[in-house]
């Protein structure tokens, strides 16, 4: 198993009163699974994700296992929970802009990580780079390794940061609202390419978003989220058909019908 979140309790305890968020949160990702996490705003999705990732200091609470490609990420010190992150999982979050340094050069960027954290040299790193920056569809990729963020598109640069992810060869990739700002036709692609990798590379992935449909079109298996609770998790066969919380069904019925027959 490259993931597995065990009763996963979380609260924040910054102020007078701790907030909690998170209430025993299972989830598992194996080789090659497409697992979807999917809840409204402010549900706990991108909680669930930093926590697993253990991102937060002492601000946070936290209590239940998370094994990350096998590491227990609750009881290992900050070196190794560094260690996970750098070489076993990679983190996609919505804002390509905010994962970029706005005044690198984007071959620079994403030469560093490379060089510095995994020791490659600079020449291997960058014959790396240019060929997943073809490999997640980028035109023109050696003009893409010259060129600043701001020089790029939205979708181009999330092609960017997913060839970023993928350069360090991660095992499992969350992937929190990567799609959600693009729009559908680039969505698509980065969806198709997202597939493809976990085809071909034998990657998991935990895909977060509010869009049901979205996760139901592509996910093996699905947990519902309300108030840092999973009220819900769909499988595949049947996924929707067995839906039977109420907050299930508001999320499947709330979607327009149009997006519903695209992706039925
Ligand atoms: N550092 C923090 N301190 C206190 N509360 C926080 C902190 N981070 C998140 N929260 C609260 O935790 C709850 C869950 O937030 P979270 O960002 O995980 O939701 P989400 O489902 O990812 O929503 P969105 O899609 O809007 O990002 C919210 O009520 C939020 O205000």
């Amino acid at each position: 198993m490259l993931l597995e979140i065990e009763q996963l309790h979380l609260s924040f305890v910054a102020g007078d009163t701790p907030a909690h968020i998170l209430t025993g949160i299972d989830v598992d990702v194996a080789p090659g699974e497409l697992i979807g996490l999917v809840g409204e705003s402010g549900s706990g999705k991108s909680t669930t994700v930093r926590a697993a990732l253990r991102l937060y200091g002492d601000e946070a609470e936290i209590s239940g296992r998370i094994l990350l490609d096998g590491v227990d990420m609750v009881q290992a010190d900050a070196t190794e929970q560094r260690r996970v992150r750098a070489s076993s999982v990679a983190l996609v979050q919505q804002d390509p802009r905010a994962a970029l340094n706005p005044v690198r050069r984007i071959g620079d960027s994403l030469a560093e990580r490379l060089v510095k954290v995994h020791g490659m040299r600079r020449a291997e790193a960058d014959e790396r780079i240019l060929s997943l920056l073809t490999e997640v569809g980028l035109t023109h990729p050696e003009r893409r390794m010259r060129q600043y963020p701001h020089e790029l598109s939205g979708g181009m640069l999330q092609r960017v940061v997913i060839a970023g992810a993928l350069s360090t060869d991660p095992k499992l990739i969350l992937a929190d609202e990567a799609t959600s700002a693009l729009d559908v036709t680039t969505q698509a692609e980065i969806i198709a390419m997202f597939q493809r990798q976990i085809r071909e590379r034998g990657l998991g992935m935990l895909f977060i978003t509010h869009d049901l449909h979205l996760a139901g079109a592509i996910c093996d298996r699905i947990h519902v989220l309300q108030r840092g609770e999973i009220v819900e998790t769909l499988q595949r066969p049947g996924l929707f058909d067995a839906a039977s919380h109420p907050y299930t069904r508001t999320l499947i019925e709330s979607a327009p019908a149009l997006a519903r027959k695209g992706r039925s």
